[in-house]
Formats: C-alpha cells, sequence, structure tokens
C-alpha cells in the first residue's frame, strides 16, 4: 500500500489487518506455545538436517530483518523427517530480536519471551515450480525456529555478527559464502510443530513450524550487534534502529502443537 508495514506506532502487527485480511486467519504465526498443552506424538520422526553441501550467497538487510540467502536450485540442502511427506529446500535463514532481553521472539513458551528468534526457511520443491509459488500454499514452506538466549558468545554465529557491518542500512547487500547453518543448530533437535503462516505480510497460512526446545546461545556483545542495524536506508534522515521486529502471538483457533519429545 501507500504507507508500508513496520514494526512502528503507525504501521505495526495491530495495523497489518487493513492491508492483509489474513491477520485475523485461523492458522497465524507466531503463538505461545503452553508446554503442558502440547501433545506428545510418538510417531514423529525426527528432524533430519542435510545441510553439507549448501551453497551460501548473500547477506542482506530488506528493512525488516537481516538474512542469508541460499541457492535453491537443487535438493542438496534439505530438511527431511518431523511431520514433513516431502524434503523441503533451504532458501533462506533470518532473525528476529528485542531492544533488550527481555524481548525479541516471536513464538513464546508459557508466556515467556526470548531475546531473539533464528528462522531458517525451507520450501517444498517437490510439489512447487518456486519458493514465491510455495510461499501461498498450505504445504508449500516450513520454517525450522531456534530461540536466541544469552550466554557464552557462539563462534559459528560470531562470522555473521561480524558481518553486520556491512549491511547496516536497508537494502543493502553483501556477498557471504560457504557459511553452513548447521553450525548454528542446538545439540538437541526435540521440536514442537503446528500449522501456521508467515509472522511478516502478506501473512500467507503455508508454514509447517518446527520450534526446537533448545536455544541457541550468543553473548550479550553479539545481541547488541543485532541493535546496531537499521530499518531505514542510508539515504533516509530518520535513522530508525532495527530492533522488536516481532509479530506478537497470535490466538491459536483450536489448533494443536504436537511434540516430538516427552
Ligand atoms: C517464511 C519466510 C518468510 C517469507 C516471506 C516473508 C516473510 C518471511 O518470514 S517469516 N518470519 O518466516 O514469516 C515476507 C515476504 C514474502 C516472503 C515469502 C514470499 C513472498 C510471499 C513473495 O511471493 C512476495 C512477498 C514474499
Ligand atoms: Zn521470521
Amino acid at each position: 500500500g501507500h504507507h508500508c508495514w513496520g514494526y512502528g506506532e503507525e504501521n505495526g502487527p495491530s495495523d497489518w489487518y487493513k492491508d492483509y485480511s489474513l491477520a485475523n486467519g485461523d492458522r497465524q504465526s507466531p503463538i505461545d506455545i503452553q508446554s503442558e498443552q502440547t501433545v506428545y506424538n510418538s510417531s514423529l520422526k525426527p528432524i533430519w538436517v542435510s545441510y553439507d553441501a549448501c551453497t551460501s550467497l548473500s547477506i542482506c538487510n530488506n528493512g525488516h530483518s537481516v538474512m542469508v540467502e541460499y541457492e535453491d536450485c537443487d535438493d542438496k540442502t534439505v530438511i527431511r523427517g518431523g511431520p514433513l511427506e516431502f524434503p523441503y529446500r533451504l532458501k533462506q535463514f533470518h532473525f528476529h530480536w528485542g531492544g533488550k532481553d527481555s524481548r525479541g521472539s516471536e513464538h513464546t513458551v508459557n508466556g515467556k519471551s526470548y531475546p531473539g528468534e533464528l528462522h531458517l526457511v525451507h520450501w517444498n520443491a517437490a510439489k512447487y515450480k518456486s519458493f514465491d509459488e510455495a510461499a501461498s500454499a498450505p504445504d508449500g514452506l516450513a520454517v525450522l525456529g531456534v530461540f536466541l538466549e544469552t550466554g557464552e558468545k557462539h563462534s559459528v554465529l560470531h562470522r555473521l555478527t561480524d558481518a553486520l557491518y556491512m549491511v547496516r542500512f536497508k537494502e543493502t547487500k553483501a556477498q557471504f559464502k560457504d557459511f553452513n547453518p548447521s553450525g548454528l543448530l542446538p545439540d538437541c533437535l526435540d521440536y514442537w510443530t503446528y500449522r501456521g503462516s508467515l509472522t511478516t505480510p502478506p501473512l500467507h497460512e503455508s508454514v509447517t513450524w518446527l520450534m526446537l526446545k533448545e536455544p541457541l546461545y550468543l553473548s550479550e556483545k553479539q545481541m547488541e550487534k543485532f541493535r546496531t542495524l537499521f530499518f531505514s536506508g542510508e539515504e533516509e534522515g530518520l535513522r530508525t534502529r532495527m530492533m522488536d521486529n516481532f509479530r506478537p502471538p497470535q490466538p491459536l483457533k483450536g489448533r494443536t502443537v504436537e511434540a516430538s519429545f516427552r
């Protein structure tokens, strides 16, 4: 529309319904995961991550988040298993974070917010011809979500946080090769899964969410580096720092959240 959606006072999550009617849909994300209400499903398979042959291309600031994009022309970088009937191809990963550690994640657990959340985005190339086509199909996307928690410095993530200075402003992009995101995953791949949506407009209800129970730990200094990014472009006068780029939890509307673990 004339004014783009964002996370500010005038264009934030509570306004998105005006331009995007799916905002009040039946399978919106994120959600609050109430662990006592989740259903253990013993037939859920483990998540199988095959990222070893991945080809990362670039890191970019798209004005809403910082994203690393992958070559997705074949099935060399996929996740399989879990509730998924097909392999899903890695397309990109990006983050959501807060202005301080008490907030920043999109999903919450028993009402608890984490300082941030990593989304590893995959698409169903077995059924759909392109990411864009898959992004509006009910079984088109699978997002592996990992909470960020402050603690020890994360050595694999350090290469990314050290590259953020290259993409401080909206629409900036830099080369970012040979980054294998499996190094960002915790040892334990226990997960919750439910059917949901994109967490930003156009809010397509096309995502099978796989939220890991175990967080990724990073240092406060690494967290602070995310907060040095800007929503705005270099040419814009008003420089608004990129933070609090998260949508709050949405109504469950009768959905069941399944757990891969007891
Ligand atoms: C799931 C990751 C993802 C994909 C997309 C968005 C946002 C996303 O992050 S999130 N937090 O996982 O939901 C917003 C822009 C969307 C894009 C999916 C593809 C499009 C819908 C394009 O067709 C046009 C706008 C695009
Ligand atoms: Zn996201």
